[in-house]
Formats: C-alpha cells, structure tokens, sequence
C-alpha cells in the first residue's frame, strides 16, 4: 500500500512578527515582507510604444535566510482595462550576514538570473553575475534592480536591461503599495 506523507509541518509566513521568527539575516529586508501591488510604466528602444503595467510582488520566509520571492504582471490599457498577463517570475533571495545578497530569479520566458548585490537602510541593489537563457529566449545579457522603501508601505522598483544588442538601460519603473 502507498503510504503517502504527512501535510508539509513548516509554515510559510509573510510578517515579521509572526511565527516562525525570521532568520537574523533577514534583517536589512524584514520590510519587503508581504504582499504588494501597484503600477509600472515600461519601455525599451527596440519597442514601439511605452506601456503601463499592474504588478503583484509577494516576499515570504520560512525562517532560514533567504526570502521567497514571487511577481506576476499584467499590461494596462485606458481605464486600467486589463490587456494581457505580461511578465511573471520566481525565485530565492539569500541573506549573507553582512547584507550581501544573492538572488536566484526565473521567468517562463526561458531566463535565469542570478543576481548578487546588497541589502542596506531600505533599499537593495541586484545585478546580474550570471543569465542563462533556453535555447528559444530572448537575448538577455544583464539586469540591474533597485527595491527601495520609501515608506513602511511604499516600495518603489526600478529594472534597467541589457537585452537584445542593446546596452544596459531603463526596462521597468514601478511604485506598489503593501497589501497585507
Ligand atoms: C513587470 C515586469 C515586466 C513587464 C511588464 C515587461 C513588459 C514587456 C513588454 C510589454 C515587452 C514587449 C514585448 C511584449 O509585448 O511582450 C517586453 C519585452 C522584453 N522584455 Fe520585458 N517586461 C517585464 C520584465 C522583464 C524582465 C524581468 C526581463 C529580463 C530579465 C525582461 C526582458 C525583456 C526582453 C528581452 C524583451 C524583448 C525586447 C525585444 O525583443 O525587443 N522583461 N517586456
């Protein structure tokens, strides 16, 4: 007879004053905790048009040093009309002691960034070490992404992209707002 497991015993939380207690090294992003939401303008040369966006970005712990990071995007039209899911992304942002972080991101569109920077006074720079693309991706060549908290529950996002023979540059600006 198949013996299946017990339920997964270890809770996933997105406060940081809930059990399990964060790990020590989460301390320089205890504020990116929890759900957020909010709007994007995008562009880049290669496109026709700039376009607005709607974006839900979700951070939790399970109490070990990294964070679970989760995004999903959709593009706006007038009225805030939903036109199309747009950009989604997933991955683990580990904590060293001393606030160096290193990040480990993918997205359905065959890309694979691992990102290292750091993580100080509400704001946490990423670039791109490594990307790795399936063989039908995009050409991507580097990322580089600010997460600032301007306040306790407003965080602002910036993504510059080197992609498609196209220098590092502007890709994404967002401001979101904390859900829960
Ligand atoms: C909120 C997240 C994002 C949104 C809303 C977004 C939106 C868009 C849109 C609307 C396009 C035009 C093509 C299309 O209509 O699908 C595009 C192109 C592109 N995006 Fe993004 N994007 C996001 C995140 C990213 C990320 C994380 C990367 C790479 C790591 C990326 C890399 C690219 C590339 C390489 C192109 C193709 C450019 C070209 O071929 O001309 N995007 N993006």
């Amino acid at each position: 007879m198949f013996d299946p497991a017990p339920d997964y015993p270890y809770a996933e939380s997105l406060h940081a004053d809930a059990t399990p207690a964060p790990h020590p090294q989460l301390a320089p992003v205890l504020g990116l905790l929890g759900r957020w939401r909010g709007r994007g303008q995008g562009g880049y040369p290669t496109l026709d048009e700039d376009f607005a966006y709607a974006q839900e970005v979700t951070f939790s712990h399970d109490g070990r040093p990294f964070l679970r990071y989760e995004a999903r995007a959709w593009l706006l039209g007038d009225d805030d009309v939903p036109l199309r899911p747009a950009a989604r992304e997933s991955g683990w942002w580990r904590l060293l002691p001393d606030g160096r972080v290193e990040a480990l991101i993918t997205q359905p569109t065959g890309i694979a960034e691992i990102a290292v920077g750091h993580a100080a006074d509400g704001a946490i720079d990423l670039a791109t070490r490594q990307v790795a693309t399936t063989p039908t991706a995009k050409d991507v060549e580097a990322t580089r992404r600010r997460y600032t908290l301007d306040a306790p529950d407003t965080l602002t996002f910036t993504h510059d992209l080197a992609a498609v023979g196209q220098p590092l540059q502007h890709h994404l600006s967002a401001r979101l707002r904390r859900q829960s």
